[in-house]
This record gives structure tokens, sequence and C-alpha cells, in this order.
């Protein structure tokens, strides 16, 4: 078949909108028609050429929902009129991984999938002059039809809005999931958020959900401090005002140190920020933000030795197929809200302008319809 995408077609380059042909699905996959996408930094981080890992033309897109089509010989867990979310960390239910309790990080496709390609070693998507063009992180959510593996859809209730739930696909479910399945916040707990953008405010709501007695929010952008109280952050600071050490600053304002901290910025400064305004003897850092590529981090072991702990999160420690229907419910029950978070819509042939939104720090998430 044909349909259309926003094609990668070079590094640094802008997105090209264009008809693309789609082979259907083979065994284990799953043709989806994509009803909605939201726009993430790591699409851009990828687009823009920063991404070592990186291959072009590709379809980029991770953060999709849409109605399942046609399904592949020997798929049994979906049906024609489904409504699902594609998942960028899949959930084969029998790898080593899958069956250790204690990680999200399925292995069974992997390896194709860091390659652009579907399991079986090749891509379902070509130019109309047959050149191939590869997927991005097993979604290309950049495409109204796309073709993914069945392990890697998660099944979601018919009633739920495409144009909210598709953020559910990453990132509300790596904030919330940071907080919920990473570091297990207690209730009463003393948290420090860096970075109030579409992950941070994630982070935030979840950190509420938890029941934590304060939520610090720090962001250079004083516009967010908003946002950042609507979805229940306590105290703002912006550390371009605070004079002295960030880090005593924020030690005395969760009297003592934190009991948990998360980067959601990707700067490693603020990483290391993070883990040292950590209470010491208990408080556990969670890095959530992509770093630039060749980036490292640094602090004196003694903050660990002291009993700080730093651990990282890949979208929020979520084993998809199991736990995004839970997180479509509880935004179905109102448990949780995305509605003021997806601040700008688009039609696809608007997207280059969702990046530019999101350069210039105007969007939280800017969601394509089709
Ligand atoms: N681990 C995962 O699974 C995962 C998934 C999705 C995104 N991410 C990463 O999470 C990070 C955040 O993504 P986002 O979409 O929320 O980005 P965003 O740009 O919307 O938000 C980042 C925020 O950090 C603030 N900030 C920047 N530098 C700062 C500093 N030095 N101190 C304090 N605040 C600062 C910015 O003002 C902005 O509000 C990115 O690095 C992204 O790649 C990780
Ligand atoms: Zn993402
Ligand atoms: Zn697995």
């Amino acid at each position: 078949m044909k349909t259309r995408a926003a094609v990668a077609v070079a590094a640094g380059k802008p997105l090209e909108i264009m008809e693309v042909n789609l082979d259907g699905p083979r065994a284990g996959e799953v043709l989806v028609e994509i009803k909605a996408t939201g726009l993430c930094h790591t699409d851009e981080f990828t687009r823009s050429g920063d991404d070592p890992e990186g291959i072009f033309p590709a379809i980029l897109g991770h953060e999709g929902a849409g109605v399942v089509i046609e399904v592949g010989e020997g798929v049994t867990s979906l049906e024609v009129g489904d409504h699902v979310i594609p998942l960028y960390t899949p959930e084969c239910r029998e790898c080593e991984y899958c069956l250790n309790p204690k990680t999200n990080l399925c292995q069974k496709v992997r390896a194709t999938q860091g390659q652009g390609l579907l399991p079986d070693g090749s891509t379902r998507f070509s130019m109309l002059d047959g050149t191939p063009i590869h997927h991005y992180m097993g979604c290309s959510t950049f495409a109204n039809h796309t073709v993914v593996p069945e392990i890697a859809l998660a099944k979601v209730r018919k009633d739920a809005p495409f144009d909210k739930i598709c953020y559910i696909g990453c990132g509300v479910t790596t904030g919330i999931g940071a907080v919920i399945n990473t570091a297990r916040v207690e209730i009463g707990s003393r948290c420090v958020v860096f970075g109030l953008g579409g992950i941070g405010l994630n982070v935030i709501q979840g950190l509420r959900m938890a029941g934590c007695d304060q939520i610090v929010g720090v962001d250079l952008n004083d516009e967010k401090e908003k946002m950042g109280r609507h979805f229940g952050m306590t105290d703002f600071v912006n550390p371009s005002t605070v004079e002295g050490d960030i880090v005593a600053h924020l030690v005395e304002l969760t009297k003592g140190g934190a009991d948990y901290t998360f980067d959601a910025t990707g700067n490693v400064k603020v990483m290391r920020q993070a883990l040292e305004c950590a209470h010491k003897g208990w408080g556990e850092s969670i890095i959530i933000g992509v770093a630039p590529a060749g980036a490292e981090i640094s602090t004196r072991p003694f903050q660990l030795v002291t009993g700080r702990v730093w651990r990282g999160t890949a979208f929020g420690g979520a084993k998809g197929r199991t736990d995004v229907p839970k997180i479509v419910d509880w935004y179905m029950d109102g448990k949780i809200e995305i509605d003021p978070m997806i601040t700008h819509k688009l039609t696809l042939d608007e997207i280059n302008h969702g990046f530019d939104l999101m350069h210039q720090g105007k969007s939280i998430r800017a969601v394509v319809e089709f």
C-alpha cells in the first residue's frame, strides 16, 4: 500500500512530507493506522544529527496511538479494530529481561530495532523509487500507517482519545514510571525534579500521586513555574537567581536533602547537582535525561559511600503491554492529567514547525493528528 509520512532524509535536514510504499505485515507483525503522534526530544535528537546511532533515511516518531488494520500470520493477542499504542520498549514476556521483575528492557528485538529494521532484518517502508526507508525505535509513528511487531503494541481501551493517549507512548509513562517503578517513592517523601518540560511535569504528577510532602521543581525558565504548580509542585527554584551553591540551597530547602531527586534535563552538570542534593544515608537520584553523545557524569565517590544512590530509567521502567493500558485507565478515570500538556496541535504538513516550537521552549507537547 501507499501512505503519507514525514521522512528524515538526512541528518540535520527538515523532515520531508511524502507518499511512501508500505509492505503489509509479515509473521508476528501488525499493520497500524496511526491516528495521532507526539513529538519528543528524542526524535529531534536523531533528526538533528546529534544522535550517533541515527540512521537515514528513516521515518521517526515513537509516541503514537492508532488502530489495528491488519495482522500478520501467527498474531494472537490483537485483532483488526483494536486500539493500540506502539512501544519502543517491547514486552515479549519470555526473554530473560521480561521474566525479571527488576527491568523492562526486553531484548527480544533489540538488535534489529537498533538498526532501523523489523525483527526479520528487513524494512517495510520504501520511497516511491524503491529506496528503502528505515524504521525508528521500532515505531515510526510519523507515518499515517506503520508496521510494528506484535510484542511492541499495547492494547488499550477504545473510548480513550488518540490525541491525548499518544503521549503515554513516551512522555507520560517515562515521567510517572520513574516515580512509581524506578524510584518507588514512598508517601511523605521530599523530592526535587530538575527540568519542568514534558518529562519533568509528568514526574511531578507522579510524585503527587505517590503522596509526597514536598515537590521542589528546578528550572532556568520562570515560565515553567505555573504549569509545575498546576501538576503538584510545592516549591519552585530558578538556579540563575540563587546566590551561592544551588546544591546547598536545595539541601536546606528540603531540610537536609531530598529522599528522591530526578534529572529531566539531560545536562550532566545538573545530574551531579541532583545526586548531591539527595539526602545523606538514603537519598536516591534518578537519571531520566538523555545526555549529548560522549558526555560523562562525575561526582566524588564519597557521595555514594555516604549512602546516596545513582540510578537511571528508560521508559519509566514500565513493562509496556502490561503497564501502558493501566496508565490509559488512570487518564480516563481522572487520576492523571494530560490535556494541559498538549499545548499544540499540528497537521503532518506542519510537523517541522513542531520542532521549532520545541527549540523555542514554547511547547510542552506538540501533537500531530492524521
Ligand atoms: N529515559 C527515557 O526513557 C527518556 C524518555 C523521553 C525523554 N527523555 C529525555 O528527558 C529529557 C527531558 O525531556 P523533555 O521532553 O522534558 O525536554 P524539555 O526541553 O521539554 O524540558 C527540559 C527542561 O529543562 C530545563 N533546563 C534546561 N537546562 C536546565 C538546567 N541547567 N537547570 C534546570 N533546568 C534546566 C528547560 O528549561 C526545560 O524546561 C531529555 O533529555 C529527553 O531526551 C528520556
Ligand atoms: Zn520520547
Ligand atoms: Zn522480552
